[in-house]
């Protein structure tokens, strides 16, 4: 399947389902079941071609868009999150050619900003933050992603990374199907800021949004900022 394919079904705004949006852009389907089973079905072959795009990359292209994202990323926290010392910022442990952005996690800890993972504690439940430093111990936790040991601090991220599979233009990301992101944006109140992290050719048209599907405040690519949702925090 081609970018370009849909799911079976036509998922278009319509001034019918306006009532489902929010604060505007593509309007959330309220589907039935079939569907919703359209749309992860098309989901699933939209990551593959995603994944097996970003893994084909030579390692020399990915180290170039991973600099020039931390370096895109440090100039937006400085924008637009104020001084970042002291609060909690969640980054991720890089897998399956995702940007690596440890060295940034590593100058943010230096310059006195508290540095969180995500983790799968729990299957099909929101994610655990636990604090990380240079010195932290990894451990192996769940799909095999380097981890925190359990010892680590639980902390909750006022400002939070979303690594992309897929992104799009409403501020809308394809994850790698596990619904952790969103599971955790809808847990926690005050909701943190969450930046979407992705390389610029990941973008897709729409992800055909469903109703559990939440919109990042802002989205990163290596050519720079494509999405911003939310004013500064
Ligand atoms: N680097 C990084 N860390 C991260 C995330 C991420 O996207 N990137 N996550 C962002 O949420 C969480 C982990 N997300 C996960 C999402 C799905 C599955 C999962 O369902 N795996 C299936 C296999 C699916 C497949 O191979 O495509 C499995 O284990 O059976 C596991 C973890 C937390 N840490
Ligand atoms: N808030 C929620 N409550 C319950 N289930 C949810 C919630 N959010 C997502 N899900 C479930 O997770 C499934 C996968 O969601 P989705 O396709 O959006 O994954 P993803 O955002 O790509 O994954 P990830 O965040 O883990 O990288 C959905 O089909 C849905 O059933």
């Amino acid at each position: 399947m081609t970018q370009n394919d849909e799911p079976k079904r036509r998922f278009a705004s319509s001034p019918c389902m306006a009532s489902g949006v929010a604060d505007g852009g593509t309007a959330p389907v309220v589907g039935d079941d079939e569907s919703a089973r359209d749309v992860a079905d098309w989901r699933k072959d939209e990551r593959t071609r995603l994944r097996a795009e970003r893994l084909a990359m030579s390692v020399e292209s990915r180290k170039a868009a991973a600099h020039a994202l931390a370096d895109q990323l440090h100039s937006f926290l400085e924008r637009s999150c104020g001084a970042m010392r002291g609060r909690v910022f969640s980054a991720y442990w890089p897998i399956k050619g995702e940007p690596d952005l440890r060295p940034l996690m590593r100058d943010l800890h230096d310059a006195g900003v508290t540095v969180a993972l995500p983790l799968v504690e729990v299957k099909q439940a929101p994610l655990v933050f636990r604090r990380w430093t240079p010195d932290t111990r990894m451990v192996r936790g769940d799909w095999n992603i380097p981890v925190p040991p359990p010892e680590a601090e639980v902390l909750t991220p006022e400002v939070t990374l979303a690594p992309l599979v897929g992104w799009d233009r409403d501020g809308y990301r394809l994850g790698y199907g596990g619904g952790y992101f969103d599971r955790t944006l809808a847990a926690l109140t005050p909701r943190p800021f969450a930046i979407g992290i992705g390389l610029q050719a990941a973008e897709i048209a729409t992800i055909h949004p469903q109703t559990h599907d939440i919109r990042l405040d802002a989205i990163l690519a290596e050519e720079g900022v494509q999405v911003v949702r939310r004013a500064a925090i």
